[in-house]
């Protein structure tokens, strides 16, 4: 019998990875490259578009440094690395055909997104918002990874900021989400400073204990009805939770895997059509990435 396929011309996926300075994208955007070549067979590519990225671990296939960069932007226009950063977000918006060109140049390929670390552009600014927006109408199926530092769950004040950045970030950015507590290696190795377990910081369980905790704290404690509605927020809308990371370990980099899979729709089938028996397979349980990656390496 033939197979039925659902026509999906030009279908792409791929992972945008955000977060704060210093939380872990680049190491991260490395390791998961290698990781998904080397374990999983898996046909991959980086695109860079930190336009301040002097560190980069990996080669991209796109560099938006062959556009823009931030230095040049300091000195041309006298702003400081912010602003600088800043236009050089909205100069990729305006130039948005030149990423086009360039990814519709990569055939067949898994899509690594490593972005910059300024959080404004990802909670209040539009230029990122919009890029990746046209970007999905033209059949990219993105995900949007966000990193925190786990080092955040240790004061409970710092946490509900997370809370708060990753949620505002979710509701502005748009795309399909991830959440992740990164270098959880070293929170895992201090789980005994901690003031809960760490279920209740990856599920973000009732956070009325950490209400108790800012009304009880020496700063906190004088704003209590702001804490009250803050955390009332948050659980109003009920959409942020966790995955742990701790980048050096390829188990910890499987479960993401799996997360970021489900959140874009990558395990639904990949390639330029879907056809009905990979959606079945995915139904009945078939041989995943995941079991082949057990047997071969666990
Ligand atoms: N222990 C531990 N350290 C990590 C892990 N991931 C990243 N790091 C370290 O965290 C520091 C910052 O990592 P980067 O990858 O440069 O972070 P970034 O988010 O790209 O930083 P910016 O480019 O400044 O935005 C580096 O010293 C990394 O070695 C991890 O899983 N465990």
């Amino acid at each position: 019998m033939a197979l039925q396929r659902i026509k999906k011309a030009e279908s792409h996926f791929g992972q945008v990875v955000i977060g704060p300075p210093g939380s872990g994208k680049t190491t991260y955007c490395a390791k998961v490259y290698n990781f998904y070549k080397d374990k999983l067979n898996r046909k991959v590519e980086i695109v860079n578009l930190d336009p301040a990225n002097e560190n980069m671990n990996y080669t991209p296939k796109i560099d938006i440094m062959q556009l823009v960069t931030v230095e040049d932007v300091m000195k041309e226009l006298n702003l400081g690395p912010n602003g600088a950063l800043m236009y050089c977000m909205e100069y990729l918006e305006q130039n948005f055909d030149w990423l086009l060109n360039q990814l519709t140049k990569i055939k067949d390929r898994y899509l690594i997104f490593d972005m910059p670390g300024q959080v404004e552009l990802f909670t209040h600014h539009t230029s990122i918002k919009d890029v990746f927006g046209r970007l999905e109408k033209l059949g990219y199926h993105l995900c949007a990874v966000h990193l925190v530092d786990s080092h955040y769950c240790s004061d409970p004040p710092k946490f509900i900021s997370t809370l708060l950045l990753s949620l505002s970030t979710m509701l502005q950015i748009g795309l399909p989400h991830v959440n992740v507590l990164s270098k959880a290696d070293l929170l895992k190795k201090n789980a005994s400073k901690l003031d809960f377990g760490l279920d209740f910081y990856t599920d973000v369980l009732n956070l009325d204990y950490l209400l108790e905790m800012l009304d009880d704290g020496p700063f906190t404690k004088k704003f209590k009805k702001l804490n009250g509605a803050l955390v009332g927020l948050i659980q109003d809308y009920s959409l942020v939770g966790f995955v742990l990371l701790d980048a050096k370990s390829d188990r910890s980099l499987l479960e993401l895997k799996s997360a970021v899979d489900k959140a874009n729709g990558y395990i639904y089938g990949s390639g330029e059509e879907r056809s009905i028996q990979t959606l079945l397979s995915c139904a009945v349980g078939a041989r995943t990435e995941s079991e082949r990656f057990d047997s071969d390496y666990m």
